[in-house]
């Protein structure tokens, strides 16, 4: 069974605060969207195997620990998952990024895909699927069964915010997938939105609403 993460850290608590709030604008929800993306990121990559390597410093030779050699790959949701990749870019310039556009459909709820575009080694690269919300878990569980299609098997799920429902989705369909969340809310209301949750996560991001 897949495990789940819920990223604690005060900074982290501190900034969805922000994000939530009805009353921050389109420029702040982006900056702080990012800001957690950038914390959370620190926190999936805490078990990133090390190699070691000696570096000379100005005066000896210093036994050191690099991450080279592995290969990451950060795969947004379209839209809303675009808000993270810049701040997991920040701590891994060195990763590649690929996109899944996925919309859910208002009436039915279940994602619709209009576009995939992944780096072409992306079977080798250790995967982190990033989207705001996971509310049903349908669009979750499309995207990595979409990602598991092309051969890839290392992949984890990073959200900002879970509903249990959207939780127990993923499990069920892709119990090898560990989940990594800053808070699990209460429940989804009859249109398939997160309550408390923030809203809508693209509409907010883009201004779109
Ligand atoms: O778990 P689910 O029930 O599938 O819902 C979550 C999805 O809904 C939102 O996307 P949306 O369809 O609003 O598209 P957008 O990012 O383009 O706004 C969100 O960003 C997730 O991708
Ligand atoms: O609460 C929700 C649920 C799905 N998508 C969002 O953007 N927000
Ligand atoms: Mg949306």
């Amino acid at each position: 069974m897949s495990k789940v993460f819920i990223c604690d850290h005060p900074l982290i608590q501190h900034k969805l605060t922000y994000i939530r709030d009805v009353n921050t604008k389109t420029k702040d929800f982006r900056e702080l969207v990012d800001e957690v993306a950038t914390l959370m990121a620190y926190e999936i990559t805490r078990n990133i195997q090390l190699e070691n390597i000696q570096v000379k410093t100005p005066v000896a030779t210093a036994d050191c620990r690099i991450i080279s050699g592995r290969m990451l790959g950060i795969i947004p949701i379209l839209r809303a998952g675009l808000g993270m990749v810049d701040g997991i870019l920040n701590l891994i310039p060195a990763a590649k990024v690929g996109h899944i556009g996925l919309y859910r459909d208002p009436e039915t709820l279940q994602p619709v895909e209009y576009y995939v575009k992944l780096p072409t080694d992306v079977q080798e690269r250790e995967l982190i699927v990033v989207d705001p919300m996971l509310a049903t878990g349908g669009s979750a569980n499309l995207a990595i069964t979409a990602l598991k299609n092309r051969g890839c098997v290392q992949i984890k799920l990073m959200c900002l915010i879970a509903a249990p429902e959207g939780i127990e989705a993923v499990q069920k369909e892709h119990p090898d997938i560990d989940i990594y969340v800053a808070a699990i809310d209460d429940y989804l209301n009859d249109h398939g939105y997160i309550i408390p949750g923030l809203g809508d996560a693209g509409d907010r991001l883009f201004g779109t609403k």
